[in-house]
């Protein structure tokens, strides 16, 4: 195991001074308490024991929530991350909102901040807003005393480093700040396995100079705990910045491609899964990411794409940026056409009638609910005076109302007459006339579909926007069931 990180400079003097520097890498900090910066840290708080990791953020009730002694009360629901915070919480893994004594106490600090889609001025819904990164940024060179390597964590647009550097060395003291980008991949419900045991991890620094090497290096042994070193890339600062977009847009291309031939599938009796089944055993276009769906959601597909065309606007390139967005469009189709096709099913009016949502998480495995598909099929059918009863199993109540209700395209009054959150699957689907599957979660097999359809009104519908229910038990039962990607009901 790891004795302490070991950063070796060499000062060569004018006197020939030949001697080593050494510097041990002993305390982390990251700012950012979040579904990233939580979980990272408790990885490399498990596999590096003798590192002190301390998380911060300004978000008194996350860190309360982080530092719950009943430990399933952390704030992010993730398969194996309570076990994980559990073993590390309180021997070299802590959480605090003292972020300038953690910055000024650590040798190495992790920026895993939020960077939403600006919702004002230049680049409004399009470009990533950098307050929160800016800030951290300011903290950093106002607090430091000793020099530090600062890890872009957060998704950044690439030459952000640049930005950052120039505000470290011009408003910092006489310290020197190696900048490194080190994006995340973790998928969200499977983010404990992600990080123990990542396909790569990608780190940009400086190489051209002595102290940026010495700066990756540092980064790498952490990984190299655990990662094989064959895994973890370096690359130019810039490579790695761009990379994390790239890959977000290449993943989201792929769902909006299999989601353009869904409709196609819909309409000619040709079956989505098979055609999935059919391209992806070609290895070159390989298996994964071809689910169609209701659409893609999540906090970063869309946030991602959208920079990415800002940022290709930016420099005139205004093809690549159409090229790019229209993976966007097409996801806003999808989750447009499923709400109408409910509303065209059910007699072309859903007036008053009761439609049960399972799930309303963005996918399985998480309670996070941003940029859900869920939310935006809900406010088609509100606007088309639908009642809506919604069941997950992960979600909290208030976080459905508020994700309506931050849309602001629905009086509050309305929301509260006609979405209802239900307290279990079988009261959400009581008297409905139609049940929307919006997420993947497996549970959803295993409920007693006969007491559901006994209870519905008939014709009972079903429209599984994941393709995951037995499409033939429901069948037998008496259901009409649609699913995506297959000829119509
Ligand atoms: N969620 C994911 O699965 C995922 C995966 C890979 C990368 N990313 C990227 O990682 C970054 C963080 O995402 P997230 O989902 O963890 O966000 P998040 O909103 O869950 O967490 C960010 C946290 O940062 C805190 N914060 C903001 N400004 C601060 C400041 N100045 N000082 C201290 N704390 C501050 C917020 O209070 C919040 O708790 C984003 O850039 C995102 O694009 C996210
Ligand atoms: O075949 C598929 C795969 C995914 N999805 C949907 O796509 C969205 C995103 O899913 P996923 O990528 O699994 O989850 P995220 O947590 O959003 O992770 C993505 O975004 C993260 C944040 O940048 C990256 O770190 C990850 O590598 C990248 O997969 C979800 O709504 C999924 O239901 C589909 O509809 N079909």
């Amino acid at each position: 195991m790891l004795k302490g990180l070991r950063i070796v400079h060499f000062c060569v003097t004018s006197l020939g001074c030949n001697k080593k520097i050494q510097k041990v890498i002993k305390k982390i900090c990251c700012i950012g308490a979040g579904y990233v910066g939580g979980p990272t840290m408790a990885i490399i708080a498990q596999k590096c024991p003798e590192i002190e990791i301390t998380v911060v953020d300004l978000n008194q009730k996350r860190i309360d929530q982080w530092n719950d002694t009943d430990v399933s009360n952390i704030p992010i629901y993730e398969p194996g991350l309570s076990d994980v915070v559990a073993e590390a919480r309180g021997r070299n893994l802590f959480f605090d909102t003292d972020i300038d004594k953690a910055i000024d106490e650590s040798d190495m600090i992790f920026i895993s901040v939020n960077t939403p889609t600006k919702t004002y001025g230049k680049g409004k819904g399009m470009a990533a807003d950098l307050k929160y990164i800016e800030l951290c940024a300011r903290q950093i060179a106002r607090v430091a005393k000793s020099d530090k390597i600062v890890v872009e964590k957060s998704t950044l647009p690439v030459r952000t480093a640049q930005a950052l550097k120039n505000i470290l060395d011009h408003t910092g003291n006489d310290v020197n700040f190696e900048i490194l980008s080190n994006p995340e991949f973790l998928a969200e419900g499977t983010a404990v396995s992600d990080l123990t045991n990542p396909d790569r991890v990608l780190i940009g620094g400086q190489q051209e100079t002595e102290k940026g090497k010495q700066a990756v290096e540092a980064l790498v042994s952490i990984y190299a705990n655990w990662v094989p070193k064959d895994k973890i890339l370096t690359t130019n600062l810039w490579s790695s910045e761009l990379s994390k977009l790239t890959a977000n847009a290449f993943l989201a291309q792929r769902v909006s491609s299999i989601n353009a031939m869904s409709e196609l599938c819909e309409i000619t009796g040709a079956n989505v899964d098979e055609v999935a089944k059919a391209i992806g055993m070609d290895s070159r276009i390989g298996p994964k990411f071809l689910k169609s769906s209701v659409g893609f959601g999540g906090s970063c597909f869309q946030k991602d794409i959208l920079n990415l065309v800002y940022i290709a606007k930016s420099y005139g390139l205004n093809e690549v940026a159409d090229y790019w967005e229209q993976v966007i469009l097409m996801n806003d189709h999808q989750k447009r056409r499923f709400a109408h096709n409910i509303v065209k099913t059910l007699y072309n009016t859903v007036s008053d009638k009761k439609i049960a949502f399972l799930g309303w998480a963005f996918k399985k495995d998480t309670n996070d609910t941003r940029e859900s598909p869920a939310i935006y099929v809900a406010e088609e059918l509100l606007l088309e005076q639908a009642k809506i009863s919604v069941w997950d199993p992960k979600v909290k109540d208030a976080q459905v109302y508020t994700d309506i209700n931050t849309l602001g395209s629905i009086e509050a009054d309305e929301v509260d007459n006609k979405l209802q959150v239900a307290k279990d699957p079988y009261e959400a689907c009581k008297n409905s006339h139609a049940i929307a599957v919006l997420t993947e979660w497996e549970e959803f097999n295993t409920y007693d579909w006969q007491r559901i359809y006994d209870n519905m009104h008939k014709p009972a519908f079903v429209f599984d926007g994941r393709g995951v229910l037995d499409k033939n038990k429901l069948q037998e039962i008496g259901f009409v069931y649609y699913r995506i990607g297959e000829g119509g009901v």
